[in-house]
């Protein structure tokens, strides 16, 4: 990797960098302070020895629960008090910045994480995008083309998030609005005026969250079809499958507000014997083709739909640098394993490149050694860290 991958403008983007990492009590580390290096870090070490712990820990350095999504609870650390801490000294977009997130214990966790900037609690973990993005890819998202399409509308709002930092409230608001529809409906509410308020309410958010997902898909496919034909990575057809998104762009955004509204208040009945809301965005799906074999990506092979990930994954990267003006820190769980020679070598290149952080874990230092001399190797080992210098 180029020693030029600092967090300085180049092009217009800058790339965002974690210097140093500290953790405390987070999953298998009590205690960790680690310098990373801009460019390529590699984390290897035997199964379970903590790689994939670190990524999660920078992977709260994002809004959300993590990569793993998983609760407060179980990322603190067995047999310590409860609560957890990730510190991050980062060098973004307005210079050094120090970020801090965790919880504190025992009733802490519906109150969510705490986050402070410099010091500073900050009003939600959103502000954390004013300083860095992270996306990342691990081998659960395997199944992402066949498996449950939630985990796929997760991955399109994780994506649009990390280009437009207003989706995280939006959705919130959504959903906020959709439980209480749905309370309205299990109670057996006929409180007209309530449902009215409500469906507004939902068709607002909803319209909203469908243009800002519809627009991500828009300029991902033509990001997509900007890989070269010489990559492993194939381009993809991405489209949107739901009434909303479908609308979008063909009609006036109001318009389809106003349908939403209508179709909401018509299915009330509808809805009620379901017990749940059965229209909506929180319904729709994403579709990915192979373009060059002209096939739905859940029928190609696993090698085949992880390279379609992987070239998803770049190409919103650098979508993300260009829109944004913030080149995402990426996180790839055991990329290198996945893939063969050939399209490691393209990776490695494309990461080059796109010049970010890039931190990525193997059980086998070898998958990487094109990266010696270029890249940063840590060891890990059950709670411990060391420079790999093999
Ligand atoms: N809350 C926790 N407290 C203490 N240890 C934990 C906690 N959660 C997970 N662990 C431990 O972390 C280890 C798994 O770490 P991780 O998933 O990072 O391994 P890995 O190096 O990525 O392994 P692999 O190569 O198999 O994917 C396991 O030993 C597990 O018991």
């Amino acid at each position: 990797m180029p020693d030029t991958a600092q967090a300085g403008r180049q092009g217009g983007d800058i790339s965002p960098r974690v210097n140093r990492l500290t953790l405390t009590d987070f999953r298998n580390y009590s205690s960790l302070s680690l310098d990373l290096e801009p460019g390529a870090v590699v984390f290897t070490g035997e199964n379970g020895a903590g790689k994939t712990n670190l990524l999660e820990a920078l992977s709260f350095l994002t809004p959300g629960r993590g990569l793993r999504r998983a609760t407060y609870g179980e990322v603190a650390r067995d047999g310590g008090d409860g609560g957890f801490a990730i510190h991050a000294e980062i060098e973004g977009p307005f210079g050094e910045c120090s970020i801090g997130t965790g919880t504190t214990g025992a009733g802490d966790s519906d109150a969510g994480r705490r986050v402070r900037i410099n010091g500073a609690p900050a009003k939600s973990a959103e502000a954390l995008l004013e300083w860095l993005r992270v996306t990342w890819i691990t081998p659960s998202m395997d199944g992402l083309f066949t498996g449950s399409s939630g985990d796929r509308r997760r991955f399109v709002d994780r994506l649009v998030l990390a280009i437009d930092p207003s989706h995280g409230q939006r959705a919130l608001d959504y959903e906020k609005a959709m439980r209480g529809r749905n309370r309205l409906l299990t109670e057996n509410s006929r409180d007209a005026r309530w449902f009215e308020a409500i469906e507004t309410q939902m068709a607002e958010t909803g319209t909203a969250i469908a243009a800002a997902r519809a627009e991500l898909v828009r300029l991902l496919t033509a990001m997509v079809a900007r890989l070269p034909n010489d990559t492993p990575f194939p381009q993809a057809d991405v489209v949107l499958a739901g009434s909303l998104e479908e609308a979008i762009g063909h009609r006036p955004a109001v318009d389809i507000e106003e349908e939403f509204r209508r179709r909401l208040a018509e299915g009330r009945e509808r809805d009620r014997a379901a017990g749940r809301t059965l229209d909506g965005p929180h319904r729709s799906d994403l579709l990915v083709r192979h373009r060059p074999k002209n096939m739905p990506a859940e029928l190609c092979s696993t090698g085949e739909q992880k390279a379609l990930l992987v070239g998803i994954i770049l190409s919103h990267a650098r979508l993300c640098g260009e829109v944004s003006g913030l080149v995402p820190i990426l996180l790839l769980d055991e990329i290198a394993a996945h893939l063969d020679a050939g399209r490691r070598a393209a990776l490695f290149s494309i990461l080059e490149e796109l010049g970010c952080q890039v931190f990525m874990t193997g059980t086998e230092p070898a998958l990487f050694s094109a990266l010696r001399g270029h890249a940063q190797f840590l060891a890990v080992d059950h709670g411990r860290v060391s420079a790999d210098t093999a």
